[in-house]
């Protein structure tokens, strides 16, 4: 999904976010995504606004330096966003990629000068790690990344907006006869809380992983003598 606006009058919206007291123009956009959620749930009108108690806006400017062996290397390794709706403005040199057929494959999204590109979060939807939110997995979040390439630099500015660390997250709305994806309410803190655990238990996996790969490269004839799950399996 994208909304498209003027490129132009982004520099002059990012600078107004900065100012206390103005109302910032980029949440209008993203209450404008929300109320595209609301509308596709058959939710009531702010109903997503209301879940989120306030919405609390964070924002991430993101230079990638060119890079001579891109194949290499990641910009951004890949993520979904923990909140309830990302905007991000690319600029027009491309790398953010997003993934379908259920993670299976990579696809790149291709730059729109003055659009944003609008990704759900963990909040909004559904995690990799199978807790569902919101839209009781309905609305998928977006699993993406960002790559480099050895021509030009790339810039992209994101802004998080994010629900209150105390908002209750549950999905919004059961359809007849679908299960609740959730055990148990939670608050967005908590939630963000386990992803963080998660993500440092991936990462604690990987390094695991790649070290045992290093033994039975450096002595093939060794076989590890501990368990793990397989490399292919940890690194996907
Ligand atoms: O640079 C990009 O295109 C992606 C940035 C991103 O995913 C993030 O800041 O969370
Ligand atoms: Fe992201």
């Amino acid at each position: 999904m994208h909304v498209g606006r003027g490129g132009a009058r982004l520099e002059r919206d990012i600078h107004i976010l900065l100012i206390p007291g103005e109302e910032p123009r980029l949440l209008a956009v993203a209450g404008e995504a929300g109320r595209v959620e609301e509308e596709a749930m058959g939710l009531e009108k702010e109903a997503v606004r209301e879940a989120c108690i306030e919405m609390e806006q964070k924002l991430a400017v993101n230079f990638y330096p060119k890079c001579p062996q891109p194949d290499l290397t990641l910009g951004l390794k890949r993520h979904t966003d923990p909140g309830t709706i990302t905007l991000l403005l690319q600029d027009q040199v491309g790398g953010l990629q997003a993934t379908r057929d259920n993670g299976n494959t990579w696809i790149t999204v291709k730059p729109i000068q003055g659009a944003f590109v609008v990704n759900l979060g963990d909040h909004g939807h559904a995690t990799r790690f199978a807790e569902e939110y919101l839209s009781n997995g309905r609305f998928r979040n977006a699993d993406h990344q960002a790559v480099v390439n050895s021509n030009s630099s790339r810039l992209s500015i994101a802004t998080f907006q994010n629900p209150s660390p105390e908002a209750i997250v549950y999905p919004l709305k059961l359809r007849e006869g679908e299960e609740c994806v959730m055990n148990e309410p939670i608050t967005f803190s908590e939630m963000y809380r386990r992803k963080m655990a998660k993500d440092l238990e991936l990462a604690r996996l990987k390094k695991m992983a790649k070290e045992q790969q290093q033994v039975v490269s450096d002595k093939p004839q060794d076989k590890p003598n501990f368990e793990s799950k397989s490399l292919d399996h940890i690194l996907a």
